[in-house]
């Protein structure tokens, strides 16, 4: 029967001696903490003592801990009563020293070989003289894996050169890198000169015919070159050594690695291969078909077992996740890329220019767009509706938690992830249950490290809006005060995410991984931790709370903390970021400590400031204390994050955050820019969506509203209460200053316009002056040709997806609506705020 849960003491109580379970993880939720952590700890002791016997799976070995009371000695002596011992050949331990040590010389030497001749080939692959020689430690033995020194070199050149305009960057994982690599080298391969494709068209064809989903397929050369000629000379036979590529008489020309521009787009940095000698093509082929294929299978090197192999290169072959959400990326991008060459092609003299192919057309209607905007408007209500069961604003402020949204930032992988999973873990928004469930998920895959990491992905699974966005939010609750944690990703090719979860808050958790060198690489190279802190201070981030994440890994180390802490106050000087703006708190998502209530290590004595949680119930509490008069006094101002169809007609559902003032239910308000104005029949908040008789400024909220044309609202659009209206335009002068760039800014130049969830084509249309940094009243310069880096300058931007205008703001209406950032072929080149509308 089903255990049966007290909900009294929060344990499990028995009602029937005979409770039967179905798996191992109906026992796991059966058990409470205490049995829990006794049996992690026995289970693996456990399954090792078991290696030698058959028959036996986790749950029966858990069930026999567990009904012998976690008595170890006495569950193993019932099960090996109950278990056949395996065969000897089964059994390595069985066999003799001699044969064991004869064994391990034979798979040794097997993988020497095996990994020598791989080396040999991938060297030429990817150019030895960039690798170098490979290290080896005092008994020959390599110390590094070829995988890891492909990764490594794969990164010096992403993190060294420019990158070309359309180029998607490859994700971190290695096995992301590898089979980038192999697209770019296929790539490389369609564009090399026909006469040298031959023996590239065989592998190419070998390899379309095994995997055709994973590899477009190879261009035909125009002029077909004749297959090799065999003569004896040449002859290999299926018995000899295999050969080199040297032998094989195929050498590349690397010429295309020296440039550098291109560079980083060249993974492995193949351009051309030439054939210099004829070879018995079967065989040859078939050789180099298995060692291209092993070369760019991710788990090479990791494995004999074939049947494992087997499993795991079918595995990687199939798209990560970030495969996936790279590809849509890309595909964004080529979308934006297309509009943009479509606008570079018109003059500023003559706007109307735009080619046939270029202007975009209506799916419903074949004329290309025409300048005006095909927007469909409503009738706006002139006059507001009193609220339901209306509440007395000042008193529900008085008696409302403060409530504070917060990012979490920074580089990839420095434990963003991990430590909100924690977060949420010890403050208890999320329980044991779906913890132990994460654990052995994780375990199975053999990820434990990363079950608190995916706490906050499993929430984003629930929560179907977060698809829109591409964030997702997740909120929690202490003693103290109520939070919205926006989950920004790390990557940089999510950049454009992480500006719409950084638009989205009053603090950014900035998470530094302070283990050795980590910091370093995600600082001083081309890492997100700059880009992320710029952004959070572009878009008017009010405090940013420095987590000094993985302290753990460096013992807690107090001149790690005091050198990085000395780095990044100089760079946030450097930014404009205030000293009483910053907190810095040393933690570690992983084990605990610093992050709620877990106390630091004995050995810290160094740190005596609050945790991460109590720095931000602070900043919330003096937010909300600064703030909450103006509250009743301003417009009700949404911005909207997600729309669905609501389940009766008529009916929509907005999800966003109130950007100003206060809302009620039954009170009318007009969505921008379709002008229709709607009834606030309902206002959910929090995890389970629960009613609430009103929504404040920061909260996020979803609206239920009615009288609504689904179809005409858009994430992004801005919704103000009756009386209150919203210009939509398409050009605006705004205030920019210009980040680090590859190349200027000119009249003309397409770039990504991005206000909070809002993104839309854009280009600059015109550079009105130069202004002092300081101080922008001051013009330092007229008739501007071109921007650089680092430069305050007055713009007028346009926006170039005619159909729709979008409704706007400018930064003295609202201050956090104002403010923008523009980006362009995968970088930000500037941030500021719109100062007039429809220059
Ligand atoms: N030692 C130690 N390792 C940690 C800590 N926090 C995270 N890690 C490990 O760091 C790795 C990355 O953690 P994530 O939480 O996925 O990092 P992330 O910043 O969310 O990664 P992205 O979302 O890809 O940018 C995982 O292997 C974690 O187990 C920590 O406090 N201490």
């Amino acid at each position: 029967m089903a255990p049966a849960y007290d909900d009294d003491d929060g344990d499990y109580s028995y009602e029937d001696d005979a409770v039967e379970f179905q798996d191992e993880a109906a026992l796991d939720d059966y058990m409470n903490d205490e049995e829990y952590e006794l049996m992690n700890d026995m289970f693996p002791r456990a399954k090792k003592d078991l290696a030698e016997y058959q028959g036996w799976d986790n749950l029966k070995v858990k069930l026999a801990i567990f009904d012998h009371e976690f008595n170890l000695d006495e569950a193993l002596k019932e099960l090996k009563r109950d278990l056949k011992k395996k065969k000897p050949e089964e059994t390595p331990s069985k066999m003799s020293a001699l044969e064991q040590l004869a064994r391990r010389r034979a798979l040794s030497s097997k993988k020497v070989n095996a990994t020598e001749e791989t080396f040999k080939l991938t060297g030429r692959l990817s150019t030895l003289s960039t690798l170098g020689p490979r290290e080896r430690n005092s008994n020959g033995k390599p110390l590094s894996s070829l995988a890891g020194r492909l990764a490594s070199l794969q990164y010096k050149r992403e993190n060294t050169s420019p990158k070309s305009p359309d180029h998607v960057k490859p994700s971190h994982s290695l096995a992301s890198r590898l089979t980038l690599g192999k697209n770019n080298l296929q790539e490389q391969v369609e564009s090399a000169p026909d006469s040298r494709i031959s023996l590239y068209s065989k592998l190419s064809a070998l390899r379309k015919t095994k995997d055709s989903s994973q590899v477009p397929p190879m261009k035909e050369p125009q002029d077909k070159v004749p297959p090799p000629q065999v003569n004896d000379k040449d002859h290999i036979s299926a018995n000899s050594k295999p050969p080199t590529f040297e032998e094989l008489g195929v050498v590349f020309n690397l010429h295309a690695l020296s440039d550098s521009h291109n560079l980083a787009e060249k993974s492995l940095g193949i351009s051309e291969l030439v054939t210099k000698r004829d070879l018995k093509e079967k065989t040859a082929i078939s050789r180099l078909k298995r060692k291209y294929e092993d070369v760019h299978s991710p788990y090479f090197p990791s494995t004999n077992d074939q049947t494992a192999k087997k499993q795991a290169s079918t595995n990687f072959k199939k798209q990560s996740p970030d495969d996936v959400v790279l590809e849509a990326q890309k595909r964004a991008f080529e979308d934006v890329a297309k509009v943009s060459k479509g606008v570079e092609a018109v003059t500023l003299e003559n706007p109307k220019q735009v080619s046939d192919e270029s202007a975009d057309t209506d799916e419903n209607d074949d004329k290309p767009f025409s300048k005006e905007p095909v927007m469909r408007t409503h009738n706006k209500a002139t006059s507001p509706t009193k609220p339901k069961n209306p509440i007395d604003m000042n008193a529900f402020l008085h008696q409302k938690k403060p409530h504070l949204s917060f990012v979490v930032i920074g580089h990839v992988d420095a434990g963003k992830s991990t430590l909100m999973g924690r977060l949420l873990y010890d403050v208890g928004a999320v329980d044991n249950k779906l913890i132990r469930k994460l654990k052995r998920e994780s375990e199975m895959i053999g990820k434990s490290s990363f079950h608190l990491a995916w706490v906050m992905d499993q929430t984003a699974e629930e929560r179907n809006r977060g698809v829109t966005v591409d964030i997702c939010t997740s909120d929690f609750e202490t003693n103290a005060s109520t939070f919205t944690i926006v989950d920004a990703p790390g990557h940089r090719d999510f950049v454009p995410n992480a500006i719409a979860g950084v638009s989205q808050v009053d603090v950014a958790v900035l998470s530094i991984d302070c283990s050795t060198d980590a910091f370093e690489s995600g600082f001083n190279l081309d890492g997100q931790t700059k880009e992320h802190t710029i952004l959070a201070r572009s878009l008017g981030v009010r405090h940013i709370i420095v987590a000094m994440n993985k302290m753990d890994s460096v013992d807690w180390y107090e001149g790690r903390f005091i050198d990085i802490k000395s780095e990044l106050t100089n760079f946030f000087e450097d930014i404009g970021i205030k000293s009483e703006q910053t907190s810095w708190v040393p933690c570690s998502g992983l084990s605990g400590e610093g992050v709620f209530d877990k106390s630091y290590p004995a050995g810290l004595t160094w740190y005596k400031g609050p945790s991460l949680v109590k720095s931000l119930e602070n900043i919330s509490q003096s937010l909300f204390d600064n703030e909450s008069a103006e509250v009743t006094k301003e417009p009700f101002l949404f911005s909207t994050f997600d729309v669905s169809q609501g389940t009766k007609p008529n009916e929509a559902i907005l999800f966003g955050r109130v950007e100003s003032g206060h809302i009620q239910g039954g009170e009318t308000v007009t969505i921008y820019p379709s002008e229709q104005s709607v009834l606030v029949t309902q206002i959910l908040a929090g995890n389970n969506q629960v009613q609430v008789p009103a929504a404040i400024k920061g909260d996020f909220v979803t609206l239920k509203v009615r009288n609504a044309y689904v179809e005409d609202i858009q994430v992004g659009d801005l919704v103000a209460i009756v009386g209150y209206d919203i210009e939509s335009a398409q050009e605006f002068s705004s205030q920019i200053l210009t980040f680090k760039l590859d190349r200027p800014l000119l009249p003309g130049t397409p770039v990504m316009f991005f206000r909070g969830s809002c993104e839309q084509p854009a280009r600059i249309k015109k550079l009105v002056s130069l202004v002092d940094k300081a101080d922008a009243s001051k013009i330092i310069k007229k008739k501007v040709r071109h921007l650089g880096s680092n430069q305050a300058a007055i713009v007028e931007i346009e926006l170039t997806e005619k159909k729709r205008r979008i409704p706007l703001t400018t930064f003295s209406q609202n201050k956090r609506l104002g403010r923008i950032v523009l980006r362009k072929e995968g970088r930000t080149v500037a941030a500021g705020v719109i100062k007039t509308l429809d220059v």
